[in-house]
Formats: C-alpha cells, sequence, structure tokens
C-alpha cells in the first residue's frame, strides 16, 4: 500500500519504459518477504518516479522559448512578472504558470495561452514562441487580447501551424501583416480588430476554415479578401481604408461591417461601384514595375526642380517689405487645415497648416477643463497620425493617437457659419453643463474655416454597435437596454433643464452618437453640434423686433423636440434590433404598421423574447418610443415627462429582479 502513490503517478504515463519499470515493480511485490525485495521496490519506485518526474514535463528548448516570449510582452524592461510564475526552474503544466493551458492527458503539451486583460505592454515575439517544434506543434490558441502590446507581427508566426485561434484584438499592433499569415491553414478565429495595423491584407481567403474575422478599427487598405463567406460567422472590416466593391456576401452581416471605409461601394452600403477598368492585358508583373520605377525616377527629378526653384523664390520674397503688415485674422482664417482624407499613408497628419499661420494656430486650441490633455497644442494633433472613423452628415471624424499613447477622437465639423465668437462661447457654455453620462468635450479649435472638437477616444464602440455590429444584440439583455434608456433619458433630461435657456439642445441624438465608456456606461456624445441651416441662421442674425425673437425660440424649441424623437428613434431601436434608415422614418413607419395590424409583439428583438424579457414592459416602452416619434412635435412628451415613464418601468422591472431572486 505505501507504494500505490507511485502507481498512481506513473499510470498517468505512457512511456514504454514507464510500462516495464511498473511492471517489474509489480511483480517484485507479489515475491515473497525478503530483504531482497525491500530493496528492489524501493530502487524500482525510486526510477519510477524520476522517469515519472522528468517526462511528465515541458521540455527544456520550450520552457525557454516560454519565457523568452513573455520577457517580450513585459515591457521596456523585460522583467515578467514573478507572480505570472513563468521560469526556467517550474513547469509551465506542472506548476501552472498563469495564462498557460495544457494538454488534460500527458499534461506536458501547451495547448492554449490566454492573456486576456493583463496590462501587458512590450511586443509579440513570434521567433521565440513559434520556432521551438515540441511547441509549435501543440500550440492551437494565442490569445493577446486587450492589452497594451505594440510592433509588428513577425512572420515566423506562421511556424504556430497548429493555431486555430489568434486572438490580438484592443492591442497597439502596428505595421504590416505578414504574408505568411496565410500559411496558417488550421486558423478558424483571427481577431485583429482595434490595433494600428496598415497595409493590404495578405491572402487569407486561402484559409478556408476561418469562421471569423474581425478586423475593425484599424488602417487597413486595399480590397477585402474573396474569403468563404458561408463558413463566415463573424466578420467585421469597418473603419479601415479599404476600397473597391463589397464582395457578395449574400446580406449575412449587416452594414456597419463595412462602415468607415470611404472608398468601399457596393449595394448595402448603397453606394454605387464605378464600373471596373479592364486589367491592363499583356505586361508581366516586372514590366509594370519596371515603368513604375521609371515614373517615379521622373517624379522625383520633377519634385528636386521644383524644390529649387521655390527655394530661391522663397528667398527673394523673404526680404521683409516695410509696407505691409500681415493681419492676425487673415492669418487664422486662411484654410488652416488641408484635407487629405482619403489618403492611407498614416504617418503624416491629416491636419496641416503653412508656416505663416502657425504660430498663431498653436494658440488658437482651447483646451477645456481635461486633465487628460491639459497641456495639449495643436502642433501635437498636427503631429499626429490620424485614422479616418467616418463621415456623417455633420462631418468628418479622425482617431488620432498622440506621441504619448492617448487616443482622441477629432471632429471637423463640416458647413456651419456660426461666427468665431458664438461657437467658442457656446463651447464654453457645454463644458460647464457636466452630467456622467454625457461625454464632455476636452478641446476645441475654431477659426472662420475650420472647427474642430476634440474627444476622448471611446473604444468600446457606440451603441450602434452594439446593437448592430457583429453580435448583432445578441448578448444585449432586456435590463441593460432598459438601463441604457433610462440613463440616457436622465442625461438628456439634465442637458435640457441646463442648456434651454441658451436653446442649446443635442440637435443631432442617434444610436452612433451614444459612446460606450470603458466601463461600457452610456455616454451621449457630440451634443450641442447641432448645424443651424444657414439660410436659417442668417435670418436669425437678421431680424429684429418680436417676430424675430419668436422665430429664434420656435427654432430652439423644435431642436429641442428633435431630441425627443431622436431619443424615441433610439428607443425603438433598443426594442426592435433594427437598423435605422432615412433618420428612423422607416423604422417608426414600420413599429406603427406592426402595431396597428396588432401585432406587436412581433416588433420585438426576437433575442428579447428568447431571453424571455417582460412582454408587459417591453410594451410599456414601446409606447413611451411611439409618443417620442409622433409626427407632430408638439404632441411628444417633454424630456422630464419621458424620464418619468421610464424610471415607472425601470422601476417594475428592479423589482420583479428582486421577486425573482427571493427565496
Ligand atoms: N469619441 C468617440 N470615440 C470613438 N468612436 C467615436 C467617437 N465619437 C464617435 N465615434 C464613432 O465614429 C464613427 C463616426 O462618427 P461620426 O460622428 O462621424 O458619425 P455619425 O455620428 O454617423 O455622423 P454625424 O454625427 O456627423 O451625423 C461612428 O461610428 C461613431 O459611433
Amino acid at each position: 500500500m505505501k507504494y500505490s502513490f507511485l502507481f498512481t503517478t506513473a499510470s498517468t504515463s505512457n512511456s514504454l519504459i514507464e510500462v516495464l519499470l511498473q511492471t517489474c515493480l509489480y511483480q517484485t511485490s507479489n515475491l515473497r518477504a525478503s530483504k531482497m525485495k525491500q530493496v528492489s521496490i524501493w530502487v524500482l519506485s525510486i526510477s519510477l518516479f524520476l522517469i515519472n518526474h522528468v517526462t511528465n514535463s515541458v521540455d527544456d528548448g520550450a520552457r525557454a522559448s516560454l519565457v523568452e516570449f513573455l520577457e517580450g510582452l513585459s515591457s521596456s524592461n523585460g522583467q515578467p512578472d514573478p507572480s505570472f510564475g513563468w521560469n526556467l526552474s517550474s513547469d509551465p503544466c506542472r506548476d501552472k504558470w498563469k495564462g498557460v493551458q495544457c494538454d488534460n492527458k500527458t499534461n506536458k503539451l501547451v495547448k492554449k495561452i490566454v492573456f486576456d486583460n493583463f496590462s501587458l505592454s512590450g511586443f509579440l515575439n513570434a521567433t521565440a514562441l513559434c520556432n521551438v517544434q515540441s511547441l509549435a506543434a501543440s500550440l492551437i490558441v494565442l490569445n493577446l487580447t486587450r492589452n497594451n502590446i505594440g510592433g509588428v507581427i513577425q512572420a515566423d508566426i506562421a511556424n504556430c501551424k497548429q493555431l486555430t485561434r489568434l486572438i490580438l484584438g484592443g492591442n497597439q499592433f502596428s505595421g504590416n501583416l505578414p504574408d505568411s499569415l496565410a500559411m496558417l491553414s488550421n486558423l478558424k478565429q483571427l481577431d485583429i480588430s482595434n490595433n494600428r495595423f496598415s497595409g493590404d491584407l495578405p491572402g487569407l481567403s486561402r484559409i478556408s476554415g476561418l469562421t471569423m474575422f474581425l478586423a475593425q478599427n484599424n488602417q487597413l487598405t486595399g480590397e477585402i479578401p474573396e474569403f468563404d463567406f458561408s463558413n463566415l460567422d463573424q466578420f467585421n472590416v469597418s473603419n479601415n481604408f479599404f476600397k473597391g466593391p463589397i464582395p457578395d456576401t449574400k446580406g449575412k452581416f449587416p452594414p456597419s461591417c463595412y462602415l468607415g471605409n470611404p472608398e468601399l461601394c457596393g449595394e448595402i452600403l448603397q453606394k454605387k461601384c464605378p464600373p471596373s477598368k479592364k486589367k491592363s492585358k499583356g505586361l508581366s508583373r516586372n514590366q509594370i514595375l519596371m515603368f513604375l520605377g521609371y515614373i517615379a525616377l521622373g517624379l522625383a527629378i520633377v519634385a528636386l526642380i521644383l524644390c529649387r526653384f521655390k527655394k530661391k523664390k522663397r528667398e527673394k520674397v523673404e526680404a521683409p517689405s516695410p509696407n505691409k503688415v500681415a493681419s492676425v485674422d487673415d492669418a487664422v482664417d486662411k484654410p488652416s487645415f488641408t484635407s487629405t482624407e482619403y489618403k492611407t499613408d498614416m504617418s503624416r497628419s491629416e491636419f496641416s497648416v503653412n508656416s505663416a499661420e502657425s504660430a498663431l494656430v498653436l494658440s488658437s486650441l482651447v483646451v477645456l477643463t481635461s486633465p487628460t490633455v491639459s497641456d495639449l497644442q495643436f502642433e501635437d494633433l498636427l503631429r499626429a497620425p490620424a485614422e479616418l472613423l467616418g463621415k456623417g452628415k455633420h462631418g468628418t471624424l479622425y482617431r488620432v493617437v498622440l506621441e504619448n499613447g492617448t487616443a482622441l477622437a477629432v471632429k471637423r465639423i463640416k458647413g456651419w457659419t456660426i461666427p468665431t465668437d458664438d461657437f467658442k462661447q457656446r463651447m464654453q457654455r457645454l463644458d460647464q453643463a457636466k452630467h456622467p453620462n454625457v461625454l464632455p468635450a476636452l478641446a476645441f479649435y475654431c477659426s472662420k474655416h475650420e472647427k474642430l472638437l476634440i474627444y476622448e477616444y471611446q473604444m468600446n464602440g457606440s451603441l450602434f454597435t452594439l446593437l448592430h455590429g457583429n453580435e448583432r444584440g445578441q448578448n444585449f439583455e432586456w435590463a441593460s437596454r432598459l438601463g441604457v434608456a433610462a440613463k440616457i433619458a436622465e442625461a438628456l433630461a439634465f442637458m435640457h433643464e441646463e442648456l434651454h435657456s441658451d436653446g442649446i439642445a443635442h440637435g443631432n441624438l442617434k444610436s452612433s452618437n451614444i459612446m460606450l465608456k470603458r466601463d461600457m456606461e452610456p455616454c451621449i456624445s457630440e451634443y450641442g453640434l447641432m448645424v443651424v441651416d444657414p439660410q436659417e441662421s442668417s435670418s436669425s442674425s437678421n431680424v429684429n423686433g418680436i417676430k424675430g425673437m419668436q422665430q429664434t425660440k420656435d427654432r430652439a424649441s423644435n431642436a429641442f423636440n428633435a431630441d425627443i424623437y431622436g431619443f424615441g428613434v433610439i428607443l425603438l431601436e433598443l426594442l426592435t434590433g433594427r437598423l435605422v434608415q432615412n433618420d428612423g422614418v422607416d423604422l417608426t413607419s414600420w413599429v406603427h404598421s406592426v402595431v396597428r395590424e396588432e401585432w406587436t409583439v412581433e416588433v420585438f428583438d426576437k433575442s428579447l423574447i428568447s431571453e424571455g424579457a417582460s412582454e408587459e414592459r417591453m410594451l410599456n416602452l414601446l409606447q413611451v418610443a411611439i409618443k417620442c416619434v409622433n409626427h407632430s412635435p408638439e404632441a411628444r412628451p417633454s424630456i422630464n415627462q419621458v424620464v418619468a415613464m421610464i424610471n415607472t418601468i425601470k422601476e417594475e422591472e428592479d423589482k420583479s429582479l428582486v421577486l425573482f431572486q427571493e427565496p
């Protein structure tokens, strides 16, 4: 009996030597009692124990490369966190290194490395990880999502041939993806989303079994590869620089999976593709490269000549003219930014100023009360690479990453002819109305021709993406939806109250303007960026007397009413999970028609029904939504009434949850 633990340990191993030793041990233990028998049993048992211990561990090479791999992920000092347990004197499987999962059978093959949200930085040392045969042959999952890892993905990643899941989303990876990535033929899930990858995708369509491809929020270019879309369940390439036609996916993925790629076209985006140009025939790749080389050389020579010419001209001009004094307003108000919105070279800034205006422009950036960017200079924006996030009715939004890594969302407002001073006053006023569920602007810039608003970049996206993105609201249950509705209503009521006398409503309330903060709390973004129709605005500045004041009041009251309508559409989206088109008109008329036909339950999102959400409370919220989207603005409830109605529904929901939980 004394030796039973040795039998047990040995029984999990399967090497021939162990089996033989085990058999000998068994035979010996059956012999008659003698000193010899005792000694034999001890010798055999110890040998078995040692062999078992040595063979049941990850080999030294793999262990060393794992340690090197973690050193790479351990910021600049390369010292791995000792609490992870990754060191050469222990065993990854037996000693349960943090983030490592091994096979259950032999407990000596590393199958998975999962570091989800571990605050890791540094780089992914694929050379260390994938060039050791034993490790490369066993590793099937590498998940480094939601860290701060940067650098490029080395080509050696392709040596980890068994990988089925490569999850790298939510990091700071950059550069081109290596061509070798397409050799990971076992890959089922590839997530490279929310990074800074650039360049064209390698031939990923060669990976036939891919079921998930997430690449949103990068700077990727080129055409979308011809994946086998019948296999893909999850797919997103939004907010990149992809161009050309969207492959026919038979409507499998919603438009939100492609949005934010200005040069993509196709029916799903309601954007016609230009007729495809015939490819040049008869020229080999090498010939084309040769011609391109000549053209580049020619351009370089022309550029050189132009530079010299300009330099000479500047030398002449720089001699100051005593008669000319530059006006401050001239300098600031000449186009201060030149936009190259569709360019793909992200190493340069989207914004640029000419040297004459730069000194003045630097002082024109107004930082509001924000500890995040307290010393932000306009120059910092110029230096930072900018990524186009989307083009809306009211302007263009860029993601700008400052040198210190802070990510900002910069909104470049289009076509708002508000006088500069009024704009400044409005921004200062908005800054005074603070609510935890309203995203404040951190800074703004304003000249006659250019208006920029700077917000903190929200990496969890918007309510729109939560509802219509990849997961299509699958994991967005009823209680959370009701919670979001209540919080947004409260925040809107607060802002309306605070800014009523200033006549500042949101003006463009919709689900893509409800951002989700780090903790997934909803917050209203872009409050007060209402673009007043130029005609209206000019008439408002010219009108005098009681009639004019009445018109201004009416317009303001319309804007507040429009917010109620916008909020009603958001409620409909939360309840139905359906996409909004045509400013919500399509969705509201569909809901009306279904309700009229008394098929009301049909309107609700199927995932809410299958979750077993209370139909009564969903119907109550639907009533609120229908009141808010009333055609006649005067018939819509006030925001305070909306808050009261939603709070009553929420209280009922909370009560039912308590009852449900009580024994
Ligand atoms: N602060 C932010 N952080 C991260 N993403 C943001 C932020 N603000 C907006 N976005 C997202 O960026 C995308 C583009 O925003 P943009 O405001 O240009 O689009 P829009 O709301 O459709 O247009 P518009 O407001 O001009 O009508 C949207 O998907 C939006 O949800």
